[in-house]
């Protein structure tokens, strides 16, 4: 891949910014896994030939997080929150969405991306950097407006939209094949806490409620594919979408709390690079830069350096 900042200097800058915590995700260190299933609907095989779209019922593997790097993080304080969801493919393998609150990234380069984390580090200097990083980088100044959202608190995990933000091909048997972004959108609806409510909430206030919501009944989400226009960007994750063609996929129906995975050694990665067969990873740099940067993470928590064969 052509570009001038490793994913070495980006888990610097990252550390930089939040702190070296060993044993955790570099980003997104404080989170849960779930278990649930995934149902795709009838409109899903028009679109793409992916085994996990052809309406049989599959398992899903769900880590909602904080967006942080420090695993001690509130919940009760604005940041983006995460949601990533891995399908079990019917032949045993998996393809994952990984996806988070903002609707737009703030960069359009991994670059950009790794300036604006130099940028954003805290000290004296940190509002002439940002105001400097913003005249260089008409993306973050493009985003705020729409990503204000990402800075409310949510009500809970159940009650925000997600964004998978890159775009990806989706080839369908005929031949045919389309761009699309992928949004989660909560069955309960979209619902937010004030910053003044969100003080007397507890720390962790996020999972309680949705261990509490699981204990009464399933949380679900539907999938929505956005499909491109003839000018939406399909490299550039910072860049709104003029098409509102939205169709409804499938539902992800999350039942509980994953307790088998993530011990004895065991490596859970999602990685939006993990795609299958009737769905391709767009040119998005940032997309193809992801991948590297979380195998670095995931060999600093874990030890384990995925190579070809990235752990599930
Ligand atoms: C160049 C841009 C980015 C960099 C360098 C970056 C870096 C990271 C790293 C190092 C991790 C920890 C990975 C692990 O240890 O498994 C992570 C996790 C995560 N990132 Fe990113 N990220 C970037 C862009 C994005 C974008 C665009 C999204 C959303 C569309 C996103 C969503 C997430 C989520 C949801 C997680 C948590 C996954 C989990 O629960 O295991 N990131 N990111």
């Amino acid at each position: 891949m052509n570009t001038v900042v490793t994913p070495g200097e980006a888990m610097d800058a990252i550390h930089d910014l939040e702190g070296t915590h060993p044993g955790f995700r570099a980003l997104h260190a404080k989170g849960s896994l779930y278990r649930g299933t995934f149902t795709a609907g009838p409109e899903a095989a028009k679109l793409s030939s992916a085994s996990h779209l052809d309406g049989r019922t599959v398992a899903a593997l769900v880590r909602f997080s904080n967006g942080s790097g420090d695993p001690t993080r509130a919940d009760n304080v604005p940041h983006v929150r995460g949601m990533a969801v891995k399908f079990t493919l019917p032949d045993g393998k998996t393809t994952d969405i990984s996806s988070q609150t903002a609707r737009l990234f703030t960069a359009s380069t991994p670059e950009g991306f790794v300036d604006f984390l130099r940028a954003a580090k805290p000290g004296l200097g940190t509002p002439l950097r940002l105001a400097k990083y913003a005249t260089q980088n008409p993306a973050l100044v493009r985003t705020l407006k729409v990503n204000a959202v990402a800075a409310k608190i949510p009500a809970s995990y159940a009650t925000i939209e997600y964004h998978a933000l890159h775009a990806f091909r989706w080839s369908d048997a005929s031949g045919g094949s389309r761009f699309v972004r992928y949004h989660w959108v909560p069955e309960a609806g979209e619902h937010f806490i004030s910053l003044l409510a969100a003080r007397s909430k507890g720390h962790d206030f996020l999972n309680d409620d949705l261990d509490a919501r699981l204990g009464e009944a399933p949380v679900r989400f539907t999938l929505q594919v956005q499909i491109a226009g003839p000018d939406d960007s399909t490299v550039d994750p910072s860049v709104a979408w003029a098409s509102d063609d939205r169709v409804t996929v499938g539902t992800l129906e999350i039942v509980g709390l994953e307790t088998e995975r993530e011990h004895d050694g065991d490596v859970v990665v999602f990685d939006p690079m993990r795609v299958t067969a009737g769905i391709e990873a767009s040119d998005d740099p940032i997309l193809h830069f992801r991948s590297l940067a979380y195998s670095e993470s995931v060999e600093l928590r874990s030890g384990i350096s995925r190579g070809p064969d990235a752990p599930n």
